[in-house]
């Protein structure tokens, strides 16, 4: 979790004391980002061991957004991690419309399919509000790998934590994607102009 941490945050995934990371342990608690800390400066003896009820059993106070990785946990039992981040291209994806929606990003790649799938936005909520935890529960339950937070960022599951790092990227690379294929404008050809283009060959 610590070189996770750095990695993250030496690739721009995550900056400051932005996100949250936390995996279930063998003997079934949560082993939890403190509150406060940076993801790139993660100390190995600080980080807070949790019950699935949320008492701390050592390490630091956990993250004030423990109590929705606990609700994701509890949602469904094939999810061993949880990775939370502030990742720009998804930041800035969830501050554009804050309503609710079924999925926010279409697919490009077929690995951001076999990741992912679907996006759904959530509405706004304080962080670390009890609230928020509940409502990702729904979709976690029923097996969605990630959700968007309103004016916030992602929360991506996986059966291992390396696994829900790997969909935290893949998911994040799929936004920028998409800004890059938005952002310029990109009409793809139609089928009657490959055809014409088809025709150019000598
Ligand atoms: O990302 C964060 C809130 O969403 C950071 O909060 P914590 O430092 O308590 O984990």
């Amino acid at each position: 979790m610590v070189s996770q941490g750095l990695s993250f945050f030496q690739r721009g995934y995550t900056c400051g004391g932005g996100g949250n990371l936390s995996l279930k342990l063998p003997d079934g608690n949560i082993l939890a980002t403190p509150t406060g800390s940076c993801l790139g400066r993660l100390v190995e003896d600080e980080l807070s061991v949790v019950t699935l009820n949320g008492e701390l059993v050592s390490g630091k106070k956990a993250s004030k957004e423990v109590g929705f990785h606990l609700d994701i946990y509890r949602s469904n039992a094939a999810v061993n991690a949880v990775v939370h981040l502030h990742s720009t291209y998804l930041t800035a994806l969830s501050s554009i419309d804050h309503s609710e929606k079924e999925n926010v990003i279409e697919a490009f790649t077929p690995y951001y399919v076999m990741r992912i799938g679907k996006l759904p936005l959530l509405p706004y909520f304080r962080p670390g509000s009890n609230e928020i935890g509940k409502e990702i529960a729904k979709y976690t339950s029923q097996g969605y790998t990630a959700v968007l937070l309103a004016n916030h960022g992602p929360v991506v599951t996986g059966t291992d934590f390396i696994n829900a790092s790997d969909n935290a990227e893949e998911l994040e690379e799929t936004a920028k994607l998409k800004f890059l294929l938005e952002g310029m404008n990109v009409r793809f050809l139609t089928e009657p102009e490959k055809e014409a283009l088809s025709g150019m060959k000598s």
